[in-house]
């Protein structure tokens, strides 16, 4: 919707039986200049390609159509590390269209609040500077502003980090904790993100950017965040729509492997993996963050 304010657009979607109002998106039409297609070698002509697909689903999309994608600008907005091969999408694009340029555009952006019209600030990372400026030019529109970096992992590591923080700072707001343990969360919790970015090759100060401390905030902070009222009903001890998409749930889970391999101290990252795959109470959760032994901050 953003982008066909720059001129037309191609809409690719696996069933466009919905027409032009989704229900994935209430009270958003798609305007004219947003073509409609579930013929995907139809919609692959164009140069640059972005990829809207939950990082989970990534890996199969790829595996069913990389040969379709190759050979061109791909930018993934997907936040989240794949469980099978604990990698970012950049990767998992990088690996299946080897002459693809690939790209990750993400930060602090609700759907419904582009889709709106509303101002949003995101990070446009790619390695290569070159088609990073040009995509960060083409991808910019008057209330939509794109930062660049050459700094893929760190981009795609704050986007996908910050949704398991989010769901640890809605259990503490859904279970009473109050705002105060909240903001502990965020704190600690961006601290043990840029921990284990910079494990893995990431530029501290990306971390700090829009793509990682801003998205967190974003995310600890609204209940339109998915991850965040994911958090709350668990710490509520309510249930929780199944179909709605928890990028965190299986990216604790990811992280939980990826820390211990890294040898990086990630406490509330392996809580969250406990919590959602039900080995752990939030009291016990709660109790165990509280009671770590006592270090320099
Ligand atoms: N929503 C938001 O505010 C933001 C989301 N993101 C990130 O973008 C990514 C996508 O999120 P979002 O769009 O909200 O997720 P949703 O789950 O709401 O939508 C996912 C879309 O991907 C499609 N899809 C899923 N699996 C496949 C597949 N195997 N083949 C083809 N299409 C598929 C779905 O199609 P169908 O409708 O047919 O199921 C649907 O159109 C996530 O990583 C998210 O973190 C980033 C910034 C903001
Ligand atoms: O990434 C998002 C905002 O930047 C969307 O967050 P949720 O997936 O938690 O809704």
């Amino acid at each position: 919707v953003a982008l066909s304010a720059n001129g037309p657009v191609t809409l690719w979607a696996r069933d466009t039986g919905w027409g032009r109002a989704n229900p994935r998106l209430p009270g958003v039409t798609l305007p004219d200049a947003i073509r409609l297609t579930d013929d995907l070698p139809d919609a692959a002509r164009a140069d640059t390609l972005l990829l809207a697909l939950p990082a989970q689903a990534l890996g199969g999309f790829l595996a069913d159509h990389a040969a379709r994608l190759d050979a061109r600008h791909l930018v993934s907005t997907a936040k989240g590390i794949d469980l099978s091969k604990l990698t970012g999408p950049s990767t998992l694009l990088a690996e299946a269209c080897p002459r693809a340029t690939v790209a990750v555009l993400t930060g602090p952006s609700f759907a419904a609040d582009i889709a709106r019209g509303l101002p949003t600030a995101l990070t446009l990372a790619c390695a290569d500077p070159e088609a990073g400026r040009a995509l960060q030019h083409d991808l910019s529109t008057p209330v939509l502003r794109l930062y660049r970096t050459t700094d893929v992992t760190g981009a795609e590591l704050g986007g996908a980090l910050k949704n398991v923080i989010a769901i640890a700072a809605g259990v503490a707001i859904g279970a009473g904790l109050g705002d105060s343990a909240r903001a502990a969360i965020v704190t600690r919790g961006f601290a043990e993100m840029t921990r284990l970015a910079a494990r893995l090759g990431a530029r501290p100060e990306t971390l700090a950017g829009l793509s990682g401390l801003g998205d967190l905030t974003l995310t600890c902070t609204s209940v339109q965040s998915r991850n965040f009222r994911y958090g709350q009903a668990l710490g509520a001890r309510q249930p929780f729509d199944a179909a709605t998409t928890v990028e965190g749930a299986a990216t604790a889970r990811a992280v939980a492997v990826l820390s211990r391999r890294m040898g990086c101290d990630m406490p509330i990252a392996a809580m969250v993996a406990r919590l959602t795959d039900n080995s752990m109470t939030v009291d016990d959760a709660a109790q165990q963050l509280m009671t770590r032994p006592l270090k320099e901050e």
